[in-house]
């Protein structure tokens, strides 16, 4: 069976937070349509780049893109950018049942709203370890009232100006800003304030439930910068799904959600159905200077838009990791639904990352390395085995840390740039060494949530400190570690990863902040590249692609 979609992009004025801007909607909204499919379907979306002045790419998170790699998105690396006044199909089987994202892949483009959801359900007959009467989708997102332009200018500056903290937390694409912050600036028409909280696109969020009801709850953050505390008052939670994989059920007051990773979480309406409750997102990780944002979770007969007279729950202490990386480390695998992974690795990539300066610019680096997208994408010039594209020298794969502090900012800060890549033997058992460290500032680190493309990995450990490689190996998780996507490396932590490299292609692995990602925080894995099939002409056009697109 085939899903279609003809999706057009472009850049409307409108007020999520009631604070009016231009914003990137799909088909004039913002989460844009919900993909639904059944396992197996293949999804076809024909995305029409209508913003005018800017590029387009869109990647499927969470989607292994199985024999599809030209589809994952993932600009300069799967295909050349979409250009203003272009079409573009992207053709996908959804393999897998679960919950999952997609979001644009180019620039910083993701904060001017360029995001939705895939829910994938089973297959006919196939039946999910959990049970529920109803579901609901809840898409998370940090909101700057800076355009992304403005953002990636500041990025690339000197002095380097820093997104700082967002102006609002949406819910569905709904947030409320504090419009008495801003004074004497017009709107788009002319005909009132810029920010005007009486506009029914920022009206809160509403979650029916009927009193005795189960509910699923599709929960995924598409943060920019923000790692997220969910929490529903008066309300328990068990979390039965992460990034697409089932898993123990494990019962939470609250959720954290790092950027990029999707949960299911099943919630029973039993509490006072006499009133409203609210949902509430806070910023964990970083210290808050965002207000709560809030939904209604509406007890059926009561008004939708009567909020609850309560204050919105805060969640937990912004800085406590330990409580943080207790919510990770509590994560397994479900028994009987996903294979195990193999006992050893036939290579360990470590990855040290650190912020630095290159020729006075802010940047973000892999083993010294900040990552530069090539001009032309690295599946077209290795499939067609174009020459001179990129600089060919394997990246490191280890840091000398007997010279290093992890604790203290880098004593020689300078870094270079590269755009070379990790290739992989097809078939080879990869795990991935993830160090965190002190950031330029001292006393910083901060929680980097790392997205692997292409790919779910098992997650084998988390540690605070210095990654020990004689000791900690030892306490892997080989017998039901959680299957994931996305994972955080905690401050001055380290997380362990393993893959197969099973799936011929080019795959991003890097943080999900899309700032730092911008700013170099990123590496590409080779695999297969052999057993790729014929490449479509569709994602040629650019670098030294630019004469094999012509028809
Ligand atoms: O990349 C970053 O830059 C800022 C800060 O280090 C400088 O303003 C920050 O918090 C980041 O994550």
């Amino acid at each position: 069976r085939i899903q279609s979609y003809k999706w057009k992009v472009k850049y409307e004025y409108k007020s999520p937070d009631c604070y009016e801007k231009l914003v990137i909607t799909i088909n004039g909204e913002s989460p844009g349509p919900t993909i639904f499919a059944e396992q197996g379907n293949t999804v076809v979306v024909e995305v029409d780049n209508l913003l005018v002045t800017e590029n387009l790419a869109i990647h499927w998170h969470g989607i292994r893109q199985i024999g599809s790699p030209w589809s994952d998105g993932a600009n300069g690396i799967t295909q050349c950018p979409v250009q203003p006044g272009e079409k573009f199909v992207y053709k996908f089987v959804v393999d897998k049942a679960g919950t999952y994202i997609y979001h644009a892949h180019y620039g910083l483009q993701r904060s001017s709203g360029l995001y939705g959801s895939i829910h994938v359900i089973p297959s006919d007959g196939v039946k999910e370890p959990f049970s529920y009467d109803r579901e609901h989708t809840l898409l998370i997102n940090d909101w700057w009232h800076k355009s992304s332009a403005e953002q990636t200018a500041g990025l690339s500056s000197i002095p380097f100006r820093w997104v700082n903290e967002p102006q609002s937390l949406l819910i569905q694409g709904r947030g409320a800003y504090n419009c008495s912050l801003v004074n004497n600036q017009l709107n788009s028409l002319g005909t009132g304030s810029i920010c005007n909280t009486t506009n029914p696109e920022c009206s809160p969020h509403v979650i029916p439930v009927v009193f005795g009801k189960t509910y699923r709850l599709r929960i995924a953050s598409v943060t920019s910068l923000s790692a997220i505390n969910f929490m529903i008052e008066g309300h328990n939670m068990t979390i039965v799904e992460a990034d697409g994989n089932y898993v123990e059920p494990v019962v939470v007051q609250n959720l954290n959600l790092y950027s990029g990773e999707t949960y299911s979480v099943i919630v029973k309406a039993d509490n006072d159905p006499s009133r409203n409750y609210w949902a509430a997102v806070n910023i964990l990780g970083r210290m808050p200077k965002t207000p709560t944002g809030t939904a209604v979770f509406n007890y059926y007969p009561n008004h939708p838009k009567k909020p609850p007279l309560t204050t919105p729950p805060n969640g937990p202490l912004w800085n406590d990791t330990n409580y943080a990386l207790a919510q990770s480390q509590s994560l397994k695998a479900l028994k009987g639904f996903n294979p195990g992974p193999p006992f050893s690795s036939d290579r360990a990539i470590n990855m040290f990352f650190t912020q630095n300066k290159i020729e006075g610019f802010s940047r973000w680096s892999i083993n010294n390395f900040s990552f530069v997208l090539p001009s032309t994408p690295y599946l077209i010039a290795l499939k067609q085995n174009l020459p001179h594209t990129f600089d060919p020298t394997p990246p490191p794969e280890k840091y000398d840390l007997q010279n290093y502090d992890i604790h203290l900012p880098p004593k020689n800060p300078n870094a270079s740039y590269s755009d070379s890549i990790y290739r992989l033997d097809f078939n080879s058992t990869i795990d991935i060494i993830l160090q965190n460290t002190n950031m330029l500032d001292p006393n910083k680190s901060e929680t980097h949530p790392w997205h692997l493309h292409g790919h779910h990995f098992w997650v084998l450990g988390h540690g605070i400190g210095v990654f020990d490689p004689v000791n900690d190996p030892k306490k892997y998780n080989l017998v039901n570690p959680v299957v994931k996507n996305t994972v955080p490396a905690f401050p001055y932590g380290w997380t362990v990863i393993r893959f197969r490299a099973d799936n011929p292609g080019i795959w991003a692995f890097h943080c999900h902040v899309e700032a730092h990602y911008y700013l170099g925080m990123g590496v590409v894995f080779e695999e297969g590249i052999e057993r790729v099939a014929r490449l479509p002409k569709s994602i040629m056009g650019c670098g030294k692609s630019k004469r094999l697109a012509r028809p």
